[in-house]
């Protein structure tokens, strides 16, 4: 691992990482901030995903966690959006490719051989933190978007390994809307039997009860992506089905953008710090 940079940030340490990625089969990023804590005290972690066209530092530079996260004592960790390099395949569009990983396992080439984010956020990635970083086994995950779909399916795929979950304006049925089906269509072929697995609303249809997990969505009524690509309305209706403690809020004014996340973040901090650090 090779440190790229490091700020004091309040009382902790923001700081950026490259490593290289067995599971991408490339070299990749990501940001950390560790907060302030006594002595043999490790902070439970908060995974955020960001969306598309993003990298590790969007949320590092935009959101403005770092404050609450340190009073709370939460660590925060933030990867890339996709395998990086030149020897990684892209495409022209900015929803796929590079920056468009869209947090799953690609079985269709030229992205299977690198485009593996699910396994690399699964395994990989808190398998080295947790090595590297004086952390403890606690977990949240939170996302945007396209990472709002990331840690939707991360969290409804793996019981147990989340407190909580949390998104702002994700995308909560990617094989109904235009960015899903242009991506699963490319990153898995054109059955779509196999993109189930990917969709959070069918995920969740298929949860058992013991599993469910307190989970939060922010979204923006001024979203302009709200219609066609989005619709959290569908995975609430699922939740109110399936008894699962999904709180959708609706937030008047706002759009697609950082300054919405910056407006309700320390929310979602507290929203997860409530389960982490829960007896
Ligand atoms: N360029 C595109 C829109 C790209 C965009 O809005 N990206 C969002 C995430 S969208 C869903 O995953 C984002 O977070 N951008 C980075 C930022 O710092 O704002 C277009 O013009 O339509």
């Amino acid at each position: 691992m090779e440190l790229l940079e490091e700020h004091r940030c309040f009382e902790g340490r923001q700081q950026r990482w490259r490593h290289d990625s067995t599971t991408l089969n490339c070299t990749m990023t990501f940001s950390i901030f560790l907060p302030p804590t006594a002595d043999n005290v490790k902070p439970p972690v908060l995974y955020w995903l960001s969306g598309l066209t993003c990298n590790d530092e969007n949320f590092t530079t935009k959101a403005g966690a770092q404050r609450v996260a340190a009073e709370l004592g939460i660590a925060l960790v933030m990867p890339d959006t996709s395998p990086r390099g030149d020897d990684v395949a892209d495409d022209a569009g900015y929803d796929l490719g590079k920056g468009a990983g869209f947090y799953l396992n690609a079985t269709q080439e030229p992205w299977a051989s690198h485009y593996r984010m699910y396994d690399y956020i699964r395994e990989e990635l808190p398998t080295l933190i947790k090595a590297q970083f004086a952390v403890s086994d606690r977990a949240a995950i939170s996302g945007h978007s396209m990472g709002g779909h990331g840690a939707l399916i991360l969290a409804l795929k793996n019981p147990g390994t989340f407190t909580s979950v949390s998104a702002f304006a994700p995308i909560v049925n990617p094989t109904q809307v235009p960015w899903g089906q242009k991506a699963f269509s490319n990153y898995l072929g054109n059955d779509e039997s196999t993109w189930q697995e990917w969709d959070s609303c069918a995920l969740m249809q298929a949860s058992q009860s013991q599993d469910a997990i307190p989970t939060l969505i922010d979204q923006g009524d001024a979203d302009q992506f709200l219609a066609n690509q989005l619709q959290p309305a569908v995975l609430a209706e699922v939740a109110r089905l399936k008894s699962w403690p999904l709180t959708l809020r609706i937030q008047e004014g706002h759009d697609h953008s950082y300054y919405f996340i910056a407006s309700w973040i320390e929310d979602h901090l507290r929203f997860h710090a409530e389960h982490l650090f829960a007896k």
